[in-house]
């Protein structure tokens, strides 16, 4: 086996009979899946900290839970199991520069500086104008590969006013037209 091969290979999946995929086919691939952009937000015990996703899908609506992913290797992960909180807040056209200041490689106090936060519920941050925020309790963790999967099941909620939200594609942020509509906010169950 040649080098290239043999280097080939060591990047593939970790599948005994799948198909050959590698790391890059496959961010290939999930670059063309368009998601939505949140920061997600901790505080408590562990101290503060947050970090952007786009890896955010909803469980089910009974009881109200979303999943998160999250790299094990991310500056936020000791803190995020410290507190047991989340604020899912998902961001609106016009947030690309707070998204960039939380995906990675700055410090805690200068991801924060770029944004309005009150204190949530659980104690986590909520941004100040965020299209719609979900204030979370982790309920289960399960590890997968370089992930975590964070269980978060929603305590309270709060939905602005901006009518635009903020999509990433194919290594992009993408605004998308929404309908106006009056901001909420109430606890689960409510
Ligand atoms: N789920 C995740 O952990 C994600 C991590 N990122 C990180 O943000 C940076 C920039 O990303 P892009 O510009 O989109 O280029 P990229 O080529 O690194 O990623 C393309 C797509 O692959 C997926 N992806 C990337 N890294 C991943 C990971 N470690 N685990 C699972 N899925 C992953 C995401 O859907 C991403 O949009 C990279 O460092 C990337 O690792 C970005 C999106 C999701
Ligand atoms: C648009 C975008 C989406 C991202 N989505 C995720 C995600 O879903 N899960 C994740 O662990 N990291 C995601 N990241 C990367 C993290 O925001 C961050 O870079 C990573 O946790 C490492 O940051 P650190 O410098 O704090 O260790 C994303 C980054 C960007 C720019």
């Amino acid at each position: 086996m040649g080098q290239c091969q043999q280097a080939e290979s060591a990047e593939r999946a970790d599948s005994v009979a799948g198909p050959a995929v590698t790391r890059q086919d496959y961010r290939d691939a999930m670059a063309r899946l368009g998601a939505a952009v949140n920061i997600v937000t901790t505080d408590g015990p562990g101290g503060r900290h947050g970090f952007t996703a786009s890896a955010v899908c909803s469980v089910t609506d009974q009881p109200p839970t979303l999943l998160v992913c999250l790299n094990k290797g991310s500056s936020a992960s000791a803190a995020v199991h410290a507190n047991g909180v989340v604020c899912i807040n998902t961001l609106a056209s016009g947030h690309e520069t707070l998204s960039n200041l939380f995906g990675g490689g700055k410090p805690v106090e200068e991801r924060f500086a770029g944004g309005e936060w009150r204190v949530s519920q659980t104690g986590a941050p909520m941004l100040v104008g965020a299209l719609t925020a979900f204030d979370c309790r982790i309920v289960r963790t399960v590890e997968v590969g370089t992930h975590d999967v964070l269980f978060c099941e929603v305590v309270g909620l709060a939905s602005g006013d901006g009518a635009e939200g903020l999509i990433y594609f194919s290594r992009r942020y993408h605004a998308l037209q929404g309908a106006t509509h009056a901001p909420t906010e109430r606890a689960a169950g409510a």
